[in-house]
């Protein structure tokens, strides 16, 4: 569904991304993890064809290139790390751009689009804040204002950029769990960045590891999650053992590194 060949970004003259390949099979969920600076939101907005690149981005067997702004926008969904919000929108207009790729021209939404984006509203626990404006939300409000917005465009493919930083522990859990119910109901094909690793290990199929914009790393959880590989990238000072389901978790050892 998604494969990525020899991928290579410049950015300010500097390389931040490196011959990185990847491929994420239909239904798959892929955690991007790495320490701060290593490419990963660059790696999500070449996907979206947001950066210029070099080497090669396939989405869904077709050339990333040759889509068209709607093309793309049907097949892959975006939550961005940073969003500008619009700051007058009410929290259901928003939401509800994410149905633009199917809106006519010149048309306007119908009462399906407004029926997905309430129902997906709901899911996100943001019913009662529908008519707040995007100006007047808090951190993790907005967060989810975004998420919603990319869940309501109902691509198969789901790029999400550090979806759960400004989320408290029950939001995250929920978010966590709505894309993982999508992606096995519909077989959502998920790529998101991560920086809490023991949550990236106990929800994604397979971490990739970048450091300094190459990937050094990849595989299953238990592959990735390893506490030399942690050690070495992150500078850390970390134990990682197995938890529930044998899924990996890494704990901070006070005191180092
Ligand atoms: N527009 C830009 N111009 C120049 N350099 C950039 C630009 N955007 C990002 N960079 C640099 O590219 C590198 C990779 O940035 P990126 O945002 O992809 O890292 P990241 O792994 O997502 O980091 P974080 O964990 O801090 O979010 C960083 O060194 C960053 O400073």
């Amino acid at each position: 569904m998604i494969e990525i060949t020899a991928l290579s970004v410049r950015l300010g003259g500097r390389e931040v991304l490196t011959e990185v390949g990847l491929r994420v099979p239909r239904g798959e969920w892929l955690a991007v993890i790495g320490p701060n600076g290593a490419g990963k939101s660059t790696l999500v907005k070449a996907l979206m064809g947001l950066v210029a690149h070099r080497g090669e981005i396939t989405l869904d067997g077709r050339p990333g290139a040759a889509l068209r702004p709607r093309e793309r926008a049907r097949l892959v969904a975006y939550a961005p790390q940073t969003p500008a919000l619009p700051p007058d929108m009410t929290v259901f207009e928003y939401a509800l751009l994410g149905r633009t790729p199917y809106i006519p021209y010149l048309g306007r939404e119908s009462r399906r689009d407004k029926e997905i984006t309430a129902s997906v509203l709901d899911r996100l626990d943001l019913t009662g804040l529908a008519a707040r404006r995007a100006g007047e939300l808090s951190g993790g409000e907005r967060q989810r204002a975004v998420l919603a917005r990319a869940l309501t465009q109902q691509a198969p493919v789901l790029l999400l950029d550090e979806p759960t930083t400004a989320l408290d522990l029950g939001h995250q859990q929920q978010v966590l769990e709505l894309v993982d119910r999508l992606r096995l109901a519909d077989g959502l094909t998920v790529v998101t960045t991560l920086h809490d690793l023991t949550v990236a290990g106990l929800y994604a199929d397979r971490l990739l590891l970048l450091a300094g914009g190459r990937a050094v790393a990849a595989g299953e959880p238990g592959q990735v999650l390893t506490e030399p590989l942690v050690g070495a990238h992150f500078g850390a000072h970390v134990t990682i053992e197995p938890g529930p389901g044998g899924r990996p978790v890494v704990q901070l050892v006070r005191g180092g590194p």
